[in-house]
């Protein structure tokens, strides 16, 4: 199938969307990828949805805006996408992928009571970004895998099994958008799959917060200020860095302990430097869950750009960490194409969520389709 993946992630930056060929098991061919920016009112009015998200029914107005204008913004980029494929010689998409925004991820946790029931939202309207790119849309992937008591998340790890075939294993292919997951790939077919904790989502808040930055470019301001004992100490004893996988985090998991451990009462680039140096202590305890150590570490989303992180997880980590360039991925475009590979999967009915992806009781089908033949 050809199909264009899209992803607008917890970084709420903007949009990936990638045209990719596959039949949701193997990668037969990958084609043309772009990123769409969401301007900055969106951007703002995303973010504001996040923290509202838990009181705000599926009618509300604000919402209804928002999603009109994110579900605008993806048929812009899937459009854009079918013509730079057109234009390189390949065939029109058959179907797209919609991931949606996350707005909220409250999936069971431990201690939750019996019987209690998760919850994650994506925002997105299937039907009208069918009508506006012409295309069959697979959307609505994670609901199914939390109804069934799973995390609903990390669903890339299957892709990247996909992906990673030809490469020696064993392999983590780390992904480092607003929060970080990783995908253990090991040598006896192994695959486990979890989020590590907080990544470029609190930093980009801090840049804002504190240097009215977007984010921080390239780790600029980490790189000029020195990381706090003190605050990274009362961080590491965090709970959800022991806590065995299945393991998933909302965007904002972590912002109330970020502040009661006064990360904010730092310089912006103390505040930063300790930022990153968390993020990668959070993928150093994640390293500690696999059952063998990697070969290397394959290192994908914006947080491969930020040189203080990248230092950051080559100081803390045992084994060489490099962008997923190095294999000849695409970092920027790797979560649009396997929610490409889980479109596929959703349409052939194969399982997009494991035991040891989402803690899904059995290997899950998931997503639905919506306006196509298949
Ligand atoms: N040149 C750069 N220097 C430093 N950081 C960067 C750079 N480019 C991007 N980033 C960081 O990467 C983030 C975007 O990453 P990405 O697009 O992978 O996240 P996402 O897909 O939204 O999130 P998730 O994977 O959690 O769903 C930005 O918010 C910024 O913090
Ligand atoms: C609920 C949700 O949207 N989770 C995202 C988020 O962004 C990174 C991390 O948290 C990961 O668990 C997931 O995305 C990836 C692409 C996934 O589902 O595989």
């Amino acid at each position: 199938m050809r199909i264009i993946g899209t992803m607008s992630g917890t970084s709420l930056d903007g949009v990936d969307a990638a045209w990719v060929e596959t039949d949701g098991e193997k990668v037969a061919q990958l084609g043309p990828a772009i990123t769409v920016p969401y301007e900055p009112a969106l951007r703002r009015d995303l973010r504001r949805l996040l923290e509202l998200a838990p009181g705000l029914p599926p009618d509300d107005q604000f919402l209804r805006d928002c999603e009109a204008r994110l579900t605008e913004r993806h048929a812009a980029a899937i459009n854009r996408v079918a013509l730079d494929a057109q234009r390189a010689g390949l065939p029109a998409p058959e179907m797209a992928a919609f991931h949606g925004q996350t707005i909220l991820h409250r999936p069971r946790q431990p201690g939750d009571a019996a019987g209690a029931e998760g919850r994650t939202w994506q925002i997105g309207d299937a039907a009208a970004l069918s009508r506006q790119t012409g295309l069959s849309i697979a959307h609505d992937f994670r609901s199914a895998d939390v109804a069934a008591g799973g995390q609903g998340a990390p669903l890339v790890p299957v892709a990247h099994a996909a992906l990673a075939h030809a490469l020696p294993k064993p392999l983590a292919v780390l992904n480092l958008g607003g929060v970080g997951n990783v995908t253990f790939l090991g040598s006896d077919g192994t695959l486990l799959a979890f989020d590590t904790g907080p990544a470029n989502g609190p930093l980009d808040d801090w840049a804002r917060r504190s240097a009215g930055r977007d984010y921080d470019r390239d780790g600029n301001l980490a790189s000029a200020g020195q990381a706090d004992g003190a605050v990274l100490g009362r961080l590491m004893n965090h709970p959800f860095l022991a806590q065995p996988p299945p393991k998933s985090l909302d965007r904002l998991d972590f912002d109330r302990a970020l502040r009661d451990a006064g990360a904010h009462e730092l310089s912006p680039k103390d505040g930063a430097a300790t930022l990153v140096a968390f993020a990668a202590i959070c993928v150093a305890a994640a390293a500690r869950h696999f059952p063998e150590p990697p070969l290397q570490w394959l290192v994908a989303g914006g947080g491969r750009r930020n040189s203080a992180m990248m230092r950051a997880l080559a100081a803390t980590l045992a084994e060489p960490v490099r962008p997923v360039e190095v294999a000849g991925w695409n970092g920027d475009a790797l979560e649009a194409q396997c929610f490409a590979v889980l479109a596929a999967r959703t349409a052939r009915g194969l399982p997009i969520s494991f035991p040891g992806t989402t803690g899904a009781p059995q290997p899950m089908p998931g997503g639905r389709i919506l306006g196509g033949l298949l």
